[in-house]
C-alpha cells in the first residue's frame, strides 16, 4: 500500500470521510485522495514523493505560486510579533484601505476568517438593513456552507450529488429562493411577483462551483437594475473571482457596482482570510454601529493579515495580471488544441488565471448545461493526468486555477501529456 493509501485509511477511521473537506475525498472521482507534504511555486509533492504541476493552487489562494517568498517571510516576521491579540492591529487598517481602493465599490469592509462567515455575513447585514427575509440565489453556485445558502449548490454538494445539505430546518431555507443562473426572464418574473419581499440576491457573478460559467451581461445588468429599482442589496460573491479574474474582479470587467462584496481566497495568501463590504449606509448597520451583530475572535489574525497583503503587493507588480492570462490562455488553447486533434469532444474558457474544462461541445451558459456534460470522460481524463503528474481539480464542478509561477515550459508539459491522455481517449 502507497503511503497516500495509508494515510487515507487512518484519516478514514478518526476523520468522516479522511478528508476535512468533501470535494478532496476523491469521491466522485474514484481512487484516493493525495497527501500532500510540500508544494513551492507551481509544484506539489505528495506523500510518495510523487510530483505534480498544480491547477488547484489551494483552490485559489496561491495566485503568486505556493510558498512564495515574500509570503512566508511576512507571515514568519508576523507571527515573531505574536500570533493574535483579539485587539485592533494596524495591518488590519492598512489591509481594509487596500481593499477599499482596489474595489471602488467597497466604502468599507470588515475582515473575517473564511469565505463562509462572509457570506453569511453578508447576507444577515442585508437582512438587517432592508427589513426584508427573502433571499435568491442561483442553482449551481455555492456561497459557502450557511444553512440558508446550502440550498441547490455547487461546489462539494453537487459533486456528490446531494445540492441541498441535511440538517438544515425547512425553517431556515424556507427564505431562499433558487433561480435558474443565468435566466434573464424568470429573474424579471420573479422581482414582479415578490421583488418588494427580497432583501438580497446572492451570486457568483462568474459561477467557479459548477465548472466555470460566464452570464450574459444582460443578466448581470438586470440584477443591478431590478435591486435597485425593488430597494434589494445585491451581493457580488467574489470570494473566488476577487482578483483572480483581475485586480478588480468581475465587478472591474462587467462594470457593475453591487452594494456587497464577499471576498476571500487571494486576500489571505494562503491563510484564512475573508471579508465582506461595501456601501457605507449598509456597512454602517453593523455593531458596534448598528444592530446587525457579526463578530470572531481571529477575525483580522495580524499573521493571516501579513499575508494577505504581502499577496495584494504582488498581484500589483508591473504585467503580473497579463502574465497570468497568458499562461491560462496557453492552457486552455492547448488543451482545446489537443482534444481537437484527437476527435475528443471537448471546451474550455479562462478569464485572468481561473478556467474551466468542460467535455462537451459547447461553452456552459446554465446549470442544466454543466449537468450535460460526460462526467466519465472528465474523470478518465484527470486519473489520466494525475498519474502523469499533473493535478487538476478531482471534481467536473470546479474550476481551475493556474499562479504566477507557472512558466510558459510548466504549461507546455501539461499540454504535452494532455495531448497522449486525449490520444488514448479517442474514438
Ligand atoms: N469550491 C470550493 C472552494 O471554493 C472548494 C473548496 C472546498 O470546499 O474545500
Amino acid at each position: 500500500m502507497s503511503r497516500n493509501e495509508t494515510l487515507f485509511s487512518r484519516a478514514q477511521a478518526v476523520i468522516p470521510g479522511g478528508v476535512n473537506s468533501p470535494v478532496r475525498a476523491f469521491g466522485s472521482v474514484g481512487g484516493f485522495p493525495r497527501f500532500i507534504a510540500r508544494a513551492e511555486g507551481a509544484r506539489m509533492w505528495d506523500a510518495d514523493g510523487a510530483a505534480y504541476i498544480d491547477y488547484v493552487g489551494s483552490w485559489g489562494p496561491a495566485i503568486a505560486g505556493h510558498a512564495h517568498p515574500a509570503i512566508v517571510e511576512a507571515v514568519r516576521e508576523a507571527a515573531l510579533k505574536g500570533l493574535s491579540f483579539g485587539a485592533p492591529t494596524e495591518v488590519e487598517v492598512e489591509i481594509a484601505e487596500q481593499l477599499c481602493a482596489h474595489l471602488p465599490s467597497l466604502d468599507m469592509v470588515r475582515l473575517v476568517s473564511s469565505g463562509t462567515e462572509a457570506t453569511m455575513s453578508a447576507i444577515r447585514l442585508a437582512r438587517g438593513y432592508t427589513g426584508r427575509d427573502t433571499i435568491i440565489k442561483f442553482e449551481g453556485c455555492y456561497h459557502g456552507h450557511a444553512d440558508c445558502l446550502l440550498v441547490k449548490a455547487g461546489s462539494g454538494l453537487l459533486t456528490f450529488g446531494n445540492p441541498s445539505s441535511g440538517g438544515v430546518p425547512d425553517d431556515f431555507a424556507k427564505h431562499t429562493l433558487v433561480l435558474d443562473y443565468n435566466n434573464p426572464e424568470q429573474l424579471e418574473e420573479t422581482f414582479r411577483a415578490k421583488g418588494d419581499s427580497i432583501a438580497a440576491v446572492i451570486v457568483e457573478p462568474f459561477a467557479g462551483n459548477m465548472n466555470l460559467i460566464r452570464p450574459s451581461d444582460r443578466f448581470l445588468h438586470l440584477l443591478r437594475q431590478l435591486c435597485t429599482a425593488h430597494g434589494a442589496v445585491l451581493i457580488f460573491d467574489e470570494v473566488m473571482t476577487g482578483f483572480r479574474v483581475g485586480p478588480r474582479g468581475v465587478q472591474g470587467l462587467v462594470g457593475i457596482t453591487p452594494d456587497l462584496t464577499t471576498l476571500g481566497k487571494v486576500i489571505g495568501g494562503g491563510m484564512p482570510v475573508g471579508a465582506f463590504g461595501g456601501r457605507r449606509d449598509i456597512m454602517e448597520k453593523i455593531a458596534p454601529l448598528g444592530s446587525v451583530y457579526q463578530a470572531g475572535t481571529l477575525s483580522g489574525s495580524p499573521v493571516a493579515v501579513a499575508a494577505g497583503l504581502a499577496s495584494l503587493k504582488l498581484i500589483q507588480a508591473p504585467g503580473f495580471y497579463e502574465g497570468l492570462e497568458a499562461r491560462t490562455v496557453q492552457l486552455v488553447e492547448g488543451l482545446q488544441v489537443a482534444a481537437k486533434r484527437h476527435g475528443v469532444t471537448f471546451c474550455a474558457q479562462s478569464f485572468g488565471g481561473m478556467f474551466g474544462l468542460y467535455f462537451a461541445e459547447t461553452l456552459p451558459q446554465s446549470f442544466a448545461d454543466v449537468m450535460a456534460s460526460d462526467r466519465n470522460r472528465f474523470n478518465q481524463f484527470f486519473h489520466a493526468m494525475l498519474d502523469a503528474g499533473h493535478y487538476f481539480a478531482p471534481s467536473a464542478f470546479e474550476a481551475g486555477f493556474v499562479s504566477a509561477a507557472h512558466t510558459e515550459a510548466d504549461i507546455a508539459a501539461t499540454v504535452a501529456a494532455a495531448d497522449r491522455v486525449f490520444a488514448g481517449m479517442a474514438g
